[in-house]
Order: C-alpha cells, then structure tokens, then sequence
C-alpha cells in the first residue's frame, strides 16, 4: 500500500514557518508583507479560491489588497489595476485569479504584472527563465512548486528518475515538467494527442497528473513503488452528498494506492499546498524588496 502524502498537515507545517518569519520581519523593520489578489468575475471555484488565498492572508499576518472586477471589465481597466498595484509600495505579490473573462487576453494581463511582484510565477519572463539553463526565476509557479516540495518532504529524490508529467496548461504541466528537469529527472510529458499514454506512465518513477479528467490514471498504467501527485480537481456528481458533488482526482486513488509508492489525496493533496506557495512567494517577494530598502 502506498504512503498517503497529507498536503494539507505538510502545508500547515510550512504555514506555520511563515507567520514565525512574517513576525520577525514585522518586528526587525515594521513591515508585513503585502499580497494584492485581483478577481474579475463571479465564476465559483475563483471565488473559493480567492476566499481561500485571502483568509490564509489574515491567518498569517500577511496583508492583503482585494481588486473584485465585474465580469464585463475591460482589458485596460484589469491593466490599469495592475499598473496601480505595480506602483504601491506596500503590495510585495500580486496575482490575478485564473481564468479571466473570455474578453480578456491573459498574456497582455499577466505581462503588465511586475516582474519583482509577480507571486504566481506566470509572467512569460519568469516562465522563459525557468525553462533556461543555469537561470532561475525570481518566483516558481505555485502548484508545481507545491508538487514538488511534496515530494522533497516526502523523502522522494528527483535527480537521474524518471518523470512523466500528464499535461501541459500553462499553470501546471508546462512548468511543472520544467521545474522536474532543473532537479535533474528524465522528463517526458503525455498530453491528448499522445497515442497509448500508459505505455509511458508505466515507465515513470515519479507521475505528476494534471490532466483534468477524473479517475483517468488506473492502477494497472503504475510503476510499482512510483510517486504519484495527483494535482486534478475534477467535481463528479454524488447523490449522497448535501453538495450533490464531490472532488476526485485525475488518478484512480483506489486502485493506484495499491501499487504506488507514494499517492496525494484529492482533497486534502496537492490544494492546499498551492494557497501555501502563494503565500511562501509573497513572504519571500516581500523580504527581498524589504532588506534591499532599509
Ligand atoms: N492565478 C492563479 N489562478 C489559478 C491557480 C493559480 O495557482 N494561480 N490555480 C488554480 C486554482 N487554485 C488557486 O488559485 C487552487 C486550486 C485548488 C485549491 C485547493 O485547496 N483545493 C482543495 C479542495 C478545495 C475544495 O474543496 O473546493 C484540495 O485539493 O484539497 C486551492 C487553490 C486555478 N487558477
């Protein structure tokens, strides 16, 4: 049976290390770090996770800007926010929830952030630095930042195994194959178009799944002993439940357990430690521009 990996006691072990490091900031030069978390819309899940990534915020002592957008905001205006945020002192992260309105053109978004603020990782310089030899960007996405931290507290070293990342958005599989190929892995990705993905999952030592398509890893496509990091958030209908829904991953837990080495649960993986990077960022955006200023 495989080792369950609690992100969320992992994530509030590290948490917990950040408010130790927010106090002694605040103490040694009376100042908290700030995160500006910008939504446009009202989609649900943004909601949540907005709602999440502010009340971490408070629980921490971090200070956070809230920028709530209509749905019909325009590109320029969630620009001239940015630009806003960019400018004040007091804001050390900004990140913009994702996704943005189907108006709006992410890249010209994400690019205005500055580079020195940007806590998501996804500005397409940071992104570019991470894809480069001997270059590191200023901040590492957070999912795959979470993923792999997982793995390092897990005691699962990356360096000469082989990886297979099962995805390749921007927010999870591009970088997370990125960051598993500066730990030195062997990195292959699988995505839609790949013919028989499971011929090639099965040769992997760690599996990173970020598909988004619920239970689509199954035990029999699993190395024995691999790693698997399931960062899939898929809602299934469940009638027993007072939601109606309930959240499953994008690996067969039940069956992958049974062979893995190592498995994340969904809920409770991988989520938590995302919301847990994003604050780690802000205190390190923050302490950078803070010890260069005083
Ligand atoms: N600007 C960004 N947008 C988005 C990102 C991101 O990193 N930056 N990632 C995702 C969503 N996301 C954070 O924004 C996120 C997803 C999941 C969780 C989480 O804690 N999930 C829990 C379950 C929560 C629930 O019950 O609904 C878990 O897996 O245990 C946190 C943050 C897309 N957009």
């Amino acid at each position: 049976m495989a080792t369950v990996i609690d992100g969320k006691a992992v994530a509030q072990t590290i948490r917990s290390e950040i408010a130790d490091e927010v106090r002694l900031l605040s103490q040694k030069y009376g100042k908290v770090p700030g995160l500006a978390v910008v939504i446009v819309g009202n989609r649900k899940d943004s909601q949540s996770y907005v709602g999440m990534k502010r009340k971490a915020c408070a629980e921490l002592g971090i200070k956070s800007f809230d920028i709530d957008l209509p749905e019909e905001a325009s590109e320029a205006e969630i620009i001239k926010n940015v630009h806003e945020l960019n400018a004040n002192p007091d804001v050390h992260g900004i990140l913009v929830q994702l996704p943005l309105p189907k108006h709006v053109n992410e890249e010209n978004v994400l690019t205005e952030i500055s580079l020195t603020k940007d806590v998501d990782g996804f500005h397409p310089l940071n992104i570019g630095k991470l894809a480069m030899k001997g270059r590191d960007p200023l901040f590492l996405p957070c999912t795959p930042k979470g993923c792999l931290e997982l793995l390092s507290r897990s005691g699962v070293s990356i360096k000469g195994k082989n990886a297979v990342v099962v995805g390749r958005s921007n927010i999870v599989g591009l970088p997370a194959s990125l960051l598993l190929l500066k730990a030195d892995a062997t990195v292959t990705i699988v995505h839609s178009h790949t013919s028989q993905p499971e011929n090639i999952i099965r040769e992997a030592d760690i599996v990173i799944a970020a598909a988004g398509q619920a239970k689509m890893i199954k035990g029999s496509w699993i190395k024995p002993g691999a790693a698997v990091i399931d960062v899939g958030t898929n809602s299934v209908d469940d009638p027993t439940r007072k939601s109606g829904y309930r959240l499953v991953g994008d690996v067969d837990f039940e069956e992958v357990s049974k062979v893995a080495g190592w498995i994340t649960p969904v809920p409770g993986g991988v989520g938590p430690m995302t919301v847990t990077m994003l604050l780690k960022n802000t205190l390190e955006g923050a302490k950078r521009t803070i010890e260069q200023n005083n």
